[in-house]
């Protein structure tokens, strides 16, 4: 791969009008600059010295041993987000292919696609709406045995802790907190596995997290298969959790997904929400600790529903749809510390972006913050203010945690869910205050609270 490395360093001076930047070490390329400034709490600096360096709201780099351009800006988004499957398609860093087995593995590239489509149907408000009762037993479950009569606990492991008993609970009906635990040790390997460098010999992270996900995906076989047999003879309901909705939805030409189809998208999504919602979650307590008149003003929303309930009624989509302060919050958070930093896409074809030509085979990034901290689109980015949220919001294309165009996160409506009903069983029970006041944040790649954000916990007095 090295010669190959070599070749496309030299193959590419056949292109007079590459974007300006540098290509930097055969292999390592700048990968080393671009984690760093993650490592050190401001991934936003790589993209923000080079737009200044080079007077360019595209550049050149090379990451995880490819050439790529960086798009920024709304232009730049627009571009990658409305051409998905024209000019460019997603791309995942080989390590991320090796560890999470694709569903082009057991099908055809365009039956992946087809059954990519299928997955907002699960995804949709309309599908979620009857789950919301079921994600608030497990919240009060989860603040009784986590949160209540502590005085100090560790937000980023309990967060952790929420998200995945949901999923396991919304996605597969798993409600046994020690059936929970055997998933929940896998599942950090793996996901571990996803951002390590991918070296498979024994011992690594890397080979620690491909024969965590090989066992996950055995074990989610196991319930797949249980659970058709349970539906074909009525003892499960079609309509227990987004498995039984899988298996019994098919697409417009009667085609159904297989088995490992859709053990291929469960795993997707236990993946794509582990560490983004629970990351969210953290950032949110992070923020309402150190702003108290963001908290006043959350609390003072969530105590309205929580008053307008019968004693042990469960929030409902009504509620859910009156927590709008609480929501604008979540998007002020996720704007000034996204929980995915950007996305990577491959150019399908040789194009021409803000008159550069960006080669075939070429990676391309997008990146949050490459809009979320722009004063042009977001005045003093570094304010926090989720009146930003109010009225029509930011422009098209400048606010994007979850992305855009077809590959939009297709747990968007979902994560939204989590989170709200997350700050409501928060708010309702605590205030709190952050043990270490500057405590570092890192970014490996996703942010994080560097000792998982301990606070002390104030209960409200009944
Ligand atoms: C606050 C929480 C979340 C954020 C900020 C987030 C953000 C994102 C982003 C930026 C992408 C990539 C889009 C791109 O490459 O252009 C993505 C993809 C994805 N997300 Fe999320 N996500 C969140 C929660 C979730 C949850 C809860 C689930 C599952 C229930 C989920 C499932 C997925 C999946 C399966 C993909 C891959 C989609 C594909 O390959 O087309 N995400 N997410």
């Amino acid at each position: 791969s090295l010669f190959l490395v070599f070749y496309n360093h030299r193959s590419q001076n056949s292109y007079p009008n590459l974007p300006p930047g540098k290509l930097g070490l055969p292999y390592v390329g700048e990968s080393f600059e671009f984690f760093s400034n993650g490592w050190k709490g401001h991934p936003e600096k790589f993209i923000f010295d080079r737009i200044a360096k080079y007077s360019s709201q595209v550049f050149k780099t090379n990451l995880l041993g490819e050439p790529a351009a960086v798009l920024c800006g709304a232009a730049g988004n627009k571009f990658l987000f409305s051409n998905e499957n024209k000019l460019v398609v997603a791309w995942w860093p080989d390590s991320v292919n090796k560890i999470f087995p694709s569903s082009l593995q057991t099908s055809s590239k365009e039956e992946a696609k087809k059954m990519r489509k299928l997955l907002p149907l699960f995804m949709k408000p309309e599908a979620l709406q009857r789950y919301i009762g079921i994600m608030d037993t497990v919240a009060q479950r989860h603040f009784a045995s986590g949160w209540e009569n502590k005085e100090q606990v560790l937000v980023f492991p309990l967060a952790k802790n929420y998200t995945f008993s949901l999923a396991c609970r919304l996605f597969l009906s798993l409600d046994d907190p020690s059936h929970v635990a055997r998933f929940s040790d896998p599942f950090q390997l793996l996901a571990a596995g996803i951002i390590s460098i991918p070296i498979d010999l024994p011992g690594t992270p890397f080979h620690r997290g491909i024969k965590a996900s090989n066992f996950i995906r055995t074990e989610l076989l196991a319930i797949i298969r249980q659970r058709n047999k349970d539906l074909a003879e009525g003892k499960a309901s079609p309509t227990q959790d987004i498995l039984s909705h899988m298996l019994l939805t098919c697409d417009e030409n009667g085609k159904c997904m297989n088995e490992l189809d859709i053990a291929d998208k469960i795993l997707g999504l236990l993946v794509g929400g582990h560490d983004t919602a629970s990351g969210a979650c953290t950032f949110i307590v992070k923020y309402l600790a150190e702003l108290p008149h963001i908290y006043d003003e959350v609390y003072k929303e969530q105590m309205e529903i929580a008053k307008s309930k019968t004693p042990g009624e469960l929030l409902n989509w009504g509620d859910i749809q009156k927590m709008k302060y609480s929501w604008n919050v979540a998007c002020e958070v996720m704007r000034i510390s996204p929980p995915l930093q950007g996305g990577f896409r491959e150019a399908l074809n040789d194009f021409i972006f803000n008159g550069f030509t960006i080669p075939k085979g070429w990676k391309l990034y997008w990146s949050a913050n490459s809009t979320h901290k722009n004063p042009v689109y977001f005045p003093e980015p570094e304010k926090f203010d989720p009146a930003r949220f109010e009225g029509n919001g930011p422009a098209p294309y400048t606010f994007v945690p979850f992305g855009g165009g077809p590959r939009m996160c297709p747990g968007k409506e979902y994560a939204r869910l989590e989170i709200l009903v997350f700050m409501h069983n928060l708010v309702k029970r605590f205030r709190f205050d952050k043990l270490i006041q500057d405590e570092k944040i890192v970014v490996n790649p996703l942010p994080i609270p560097e000792k998982g954000l301990p606070v002390r916990l104030h209960p409200h007095k009944a």
